[in-house]
């Protein structure tokens, strides 16, 4: 009897493979009582569902043992007497049984399949929800496909520990006892005697479950290594192609493919081996009970139809007691999945608002740094140093300074990704502390170095600096990027799609994408983070219109290296890197100075 369809073991094994599962760090073994402890908070709703599971599958599983009896009966009754008078009663109420045990199996699949599948989709959302007020720091200091494996896989792990996991567990153990137990009622000493056979049943699933582990370890690591592969062979295709690599790039996929081919001929074997494996011992343990059987028949003390009846009731036994053994293997895979999900459970965002922060209001753009320092955690090197400067409402201030000098930094404080580890940003004379970081994110538009965009069509990726924007507000800031013309030329206008990250569009225009958003946003601070970066000379210009027309009448502070980007008349903030020698004093205090203008280490 399973209560938990093979289509779920199947979706997770092929969810594995399409991941770079070498990314999956190993994590030490914590112990069923943490996981429990942890997530069967999460069963809260859902406990009455799986109860209705276990109660369905005992009742499947007493019906099997019914009509099992009922099997015994007619063969000593009926076939032995050859009374068919005898038989309509107890094969209807076989069929009886055989429809109630069929509703019942059911409606325990059924109940703990929802159960399970809301479990997932609610830890999936809590650890999501965590995730997204993390800094973004988290994610990028991360392997992407070792934290989507813990989004999926794990969490579907710990889902078979604690919710059908669970069901499984008691229902198994409930039907071995009810088979046992009725293999005993026919015979209590042939009972004892084929129960002694029951260890090697356990014996031999763990000789092979250990072997499993390993292959399908050496299988998902091959897996890995053939999916980088093409990874980075497909991503670099255009780099592959102008070098003639063509041919050693396929080597290299034929390399890990022949690799995974034995990985996986590896299994095949074991899995060929274990079924006859189990075979030969169920043989065994059959002919045991029909030598035994005999003899208790020639001595009277058993009927033809009880022997068969004892049979079939081993002959569901054995294969709980295997299943029982197997759980095993659920269990250690759960406390790896859930250790790794406690630890992003457990990871606690570096800013978070103070209980008595207030919303910023719309901003008159004030923006001031007073002496700010910060190192990132755990760090020793200081990122920034006493950086002081002011931005008055409207004006363009440009961060320039050398790679590592801190300008990506310093966007990071402003938008309350960290805080200083001294000095204060302020914000209309208001420190960024004291603000809800809703409302101060409210305030600044950040154009990134990459232009980030979504798989979506123009439009969605406009109206993504403001939800619910018409379609005059979303043309309206298409026009202002100079955006729109280029969009009506498009097959389908604003509902084309702009493909993975954009990339069907050009630089410049998913720059000009980019500027749409954020004069849709309309923020009174606007950052500009190299906005440049991987244009031609001739795209720039033609980007530099638009974002002027999107920098008028804001405060904006301009990160670039280039001289050629800076705007006239503009004030230049020049950030130098923090010296490698000098180490950081952590924490250190100091006392707000009158803020000065232009000035910066
Ligand atoms: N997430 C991080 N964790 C630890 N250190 C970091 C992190 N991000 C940046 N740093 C370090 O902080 C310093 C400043 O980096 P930052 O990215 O702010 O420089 P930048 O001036 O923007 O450089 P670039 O012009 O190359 O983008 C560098 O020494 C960098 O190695």
């Amino acid at each position: 009897m399973r209560v938990v369809d093979d289509t779920r073991e199947s979706r997770r094994h092929s969810r594995r493979l399409s991941l770079t599962v070498s990314g999956r760090e190993l994590a030490p073994a914590i112990s069923i009582r943490r996981t429990f402890r942890e997530f069967w908070p999460d069963t809260r709703g859902l406990r009455r569902l799986f109860a209705a599971g276990v109660v369905f599958a005992i009742l499947a599983a007493l019906c099997e043992v019914a009509a099992i009896r009922l099997f015994g009966h007619i063969t000593d009754e009926v076939l032995a007497t050859r009374r068919l008078g005898a038989f309509w009663v107890p094969a209807s109420a076989w069929l009886g049984l055989a429809v109630v045990a069929g509703v019942a199996s059911f409606a325990a699949t059924y109940v703990t399949a929802l159960g399970a599948e809301r479990f997932l989709l609610a830890l999936r959302d809590r650890v999501y929800a965590h995730l997204q007020t993390l800094a973004p720091d988290f994610s990028e200091n991360r392997r992407l496909g070792d934290l989507m494996a813990r989004l999926t896989d794990d969490i579907e792990a710990i889902e078979e520990l604690v919710g059908s996991g669970l069901v499984k567990a008691l229902t198994t153990a409930a039907s071995v006892v009810f088979f046992a137990g009725a293999a005993f009622f026919i015979r209590w000493d042939l009972a004892l005697v084929t129960m002694a056979l029951v260890p090697l049943f356990l014996v031999i699933s763990k000789v092979f479950a250990a072997r499993f582990r390993t292959a399908a370890a050496r299988e998902r690591a091959s897996n890995g290594a053939m999916n980088s592969v093409l990874e980075e062979g497909l991503a670099n295709q255009p780099l592959v192609q102008a070098y003639n690599r063509q041919p050693a790039e396929s080597r290299r996929l034929h390399g890990e493919g022949s690799t995974w081919l034995r990985a996986n001929m590896a299994q095949a074997w074991l899995s060929g081996l274990y079924g006859p494996a189990v075979q030969v011992i169920e043989t065994v343990c059959l002919i045991v009970i029909l030598g035994f059987g005999a003899w208790e028949i020639a001595a009277g003390r058993l009927t033809l139809g009880g022997l068969l009846a004892f049979a079939a009731y081993l002959a569901l036994l054995y294969p709980a007691v295997q299943a029982l053994g197997e759980l095993a293997l659920t269990v250690s895979e759960a406390a790896a999945g859930s250790d790794r999900v406690i630890e992003i459970l457990r990871a606690r965002p570096a800013v978070t608002d103070a209980a008595d922060a207030v919303p910023a209001g719309r901003s008159r753009g004030l923006v001031a740094f007073d002496r700010v320092t910060f190192a990132y955690p755990g760090r020793v090197r200081q990122a920034l140093r006493e950086v002081t400067f002011t931005a008055s409402p409207g004006e363009v201030v440009v961060i320039a300074g050398p790679s590592g000098a801190g300008k990506s930094t310093l966007v990071k404080l402003l938008l309350r990704f960290y805080d200083p580890d001294a000095g204060r940003i302020l914000l209309d004379g208001a420190d960024l502390r004291g603000l809800t970081r809703e409302s101060l994110r409210e305030n600044v538009t950040v154009l990134h170095q990459e232009t980030l965009l979504f798989s979506g069509s123009v439009r969605d990726n406009i109206a993504y600096g403001r939800p619910g924007a018409s379609m005059e507000e979303i043309i309206r800031a298409s026009q202002t990027a100079g955006l729109h013309d280029f969009v009506k030329s498009l097959p389908q206008g604003y509902d084309t799609p702009v493909g993975q990250r954009g990339r069907l569009l050009s630089g410049g225009q998913r720059q000009r994408v980019a500027i749409a958003r954020a004069v849709l946003r309309d923020s009174p601070v606007l950052v500009l983070d190299e906005p440049m970066t991987g244009l031609d000379d001739a795209t720039a210009a033609q980007v530099m219109e638009p974002l002027g027309r999107l920098m008028a009448g804001r405060t904006t502070l301009l990160i670039t290296h280039d001289p050629r980007h800076i705007p006239e008349g503009a004030r230049v903030v020049e950030l130098s890197p923090v010296p490698r020698s000098d180490r950081i004093r952590l924490k250190r205090v100091v006392r707000p100075r009158p803020l000065t203008r232009s000035r910066a280490t």
